[in-house]
């Protein structure tokens, strides 16, 4: 896996880049604790800072966390050669009241990423509908990432599962990319891996950029 990232890092532009994810889910899926989880890296296992409902939008800077190497990431990460680039959270409140809000910053995103409680699967129709909605908000050329948050929890339910309530796979028929995977903000399970996904998937989108660019560099000449 470190060699796939490393390559994928070799083929990116040499000009340093921001990628920004736009985090939305319902309220109390974990958001913000992922985001905690995220930026402190001293945080040990099992603890997370209480939080408090998020009125609006908070916003996190992960660029000397992603790039520089940070150890909860494991080693397959710190050996990419991104050192350059940061990659910027945008964190959404997920009350009703403020969801509206989430599609003004939808322009700004590279990637999605849509956080549900597993444990809370009487919650999972509303998920549906917040998912499908951003779904069918954004460009179909984003990768959305839909991460199953608490997965700690003897309640968590199993992830197959999770990925049917929420018409993952309806979703996926149209060819965007779409992935499920199980984190807990917690203890920090399952964040490596989901990393290592947006990595994958939104430097794919910058090779076709890239590409892109290049093929208009050549009609022009
Ligand atoms: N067991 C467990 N609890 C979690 C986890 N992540 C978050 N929580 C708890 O879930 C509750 C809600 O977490 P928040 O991070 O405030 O949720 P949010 O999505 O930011 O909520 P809003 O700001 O209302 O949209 C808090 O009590 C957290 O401690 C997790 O991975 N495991
Ligand atoms: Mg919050």
């Amino acid at each position: 896996m470190g060699s796939a990232i490393s390559t994928t890092a070799a083929t990116l532009l040499g000009a340093s880049k921001t990628f920004e994810l736009v985090m939305v889910g319902l309220d109390d899926a974990g958001k913000t604790s992922l985001v905690n989880r995220l930026k402190r890296r001293e945080l040990p296992r099992g603890v997370l800072p209480a939080t408090i409902t998020t009125i609006g939008a908070s916003f996190l800077s992960l660029a000397s966390v992603l790039f520089k190497g940070i150890n909860w990431i494991g080693s397959t990460i710190e050996t990419i050669s991104y050192g350059r680039h940061s990659v910027t959270i945008w964190e959404f409140g997920g009350l009703d009241k403020v969801r509206p809000l989430w599609r003004r910053y939808f322009w700004h995103a590279h990637a999605f990423v849509f956080l549900v409680d597993a444990a809370a699967p009487a919650r999972f129709p509303e998920a549906k509908e917040e998912l499908t909605r951003m779904w069918e908000g954004t460009s179909d050329t984003h990768p959305v990432l839909v991460l199953a948050n608490k997965i700690d929890l003897a309640g968590a339910v199993e992830l197959s599962v999770i990925e049917e309530a929420l018409g993952v796979p309806e979703l996926a028929k149209s060819g965007r990319t779409i992935g499920v995977k199980g984190v807990s903000a917690l203890t920090g399970e399952g964040l490596n891996e989901a990393l290592g996904w947006f990595v994958e998937n939104i430097s794919h989108q910058f090779i076709a950029e890239t590409d892109e660019a290049k093929k208009h560099v050549v009609q022009a000449w």
